[in-house]
């Protein structure tokens, strides 16, 4: 049973739409892989209760180093929620001696989307394994097609959708200076990283809109000043996501 949350108008988002060429060829590509995606994934893992109550499934969604893994840190302090971060599942499935290993690596250091079975597929493993039931999906869904995999194996969907927004200059500031030793953080997989972002991810932010799911974070500002607005998002369904049944 999923109830529907408010949604928050965004003017910011509709501006940052601007496709050049290389994002209409990338999206035209990837509307077909989501077309395919539609017949190609069945409902095989539906997510199961844990202790009598439904999964509260929020997605966290924005550019690269918008600083979506930072304000999850604090929501599982605050909220008590289970955090997986898409990136960091490959990232480890990669040096886990995984037949996937090369292919995530290349994926990763082009900054492309690695094909939804494989991360769908480390995401669920992750959600039946936990005790917890309210889960915090970082850096998922990256594209329609990952949508559409995950909505179908898993058959559910969304309650909260919490959207990072935040101008590529900061971006690409604070990506440069996380010094963590990521692969893909230099200036070549950034550009690229921004343009994927653009053509595959906020079309996913743009269809969980229109169902009134997505909550637009102003990302600008101190990481206190940013936790502000999220807290009030997570208070608003507390009772929901505590007592779910
Ligand atoms: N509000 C903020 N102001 C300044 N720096 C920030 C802020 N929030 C996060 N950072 C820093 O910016 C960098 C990127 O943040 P973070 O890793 O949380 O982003 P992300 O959205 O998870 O990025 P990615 O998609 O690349 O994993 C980190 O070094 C982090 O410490
Ligand atoms: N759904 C996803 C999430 C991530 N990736 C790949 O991992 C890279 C790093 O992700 P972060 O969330 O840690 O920034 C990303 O650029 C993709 O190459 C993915 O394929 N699918
Ligand atoms: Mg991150």
């Amino acid at each position: 049973m999923w109830r529907k949350v408010t949604s928050t108008s965004f003017s910011s988002l509709k501006s940052s739409l601007f496709f050049t060429r290389l994002h209409l060829q990338q999206a035209s590509k990837h509307n077909a892989a989501s077309a395919s995606a539609v017949s190609r994934f069945a409902t095989i893992a539906p997510l199961q209760e844990k202790d009598g109550r439904c999964p509260f499934i929020t997605f966290v969604l924005g550019g690269p180093g918008s600083g979506k893994g930072t304000q999850c840190i604090k929501i599982v302090e605050t909220f008590g929620f289970k955090h997986l971060s898409a990136g960091d599942l490959l990232r480890r499935e990669m040096v886990s001696n995984s037949e996937y290993g090369s292919m995530i690596l290349n994926t990763i250091k082009e900054g492309r989307i690695v094909p939804s079975e494989v991360t769908v597929k480390l995401i669920l493993k992750e959600m039946e394994s936990s005790d917890n039931h309210k889960f915090l999906i970082d850096g998922f869904p990256r594209s329609e097609e990952n949508r559409i995999a995950f909505e179908k194996i898993s058959g559910a969907e969304p309650d909260v959708v919490l959207f990072f927004d935040c101008p590529e200059d900061e971006m690409v500031k604070r990506v440069l200076s996380r010094n963590q030793g990521r692969i893909d953080d230099n200036i070549d997989t950034i550009k690229k990283r921004l343009k994927v972002f653009e053509a595959l991810n906020l079309p996913v932010i743009d269809y969980y809109a229109k169902k009134g799911k997505v909550h637009r974070i102003n990302a600008v500002g101190t990481v206190d000043e940013i936790f502000e607005q999220v807290k009030p998002v997570f208070k608003a369904c507390e009772q929901k996501a505590f007592n779910r049944s």
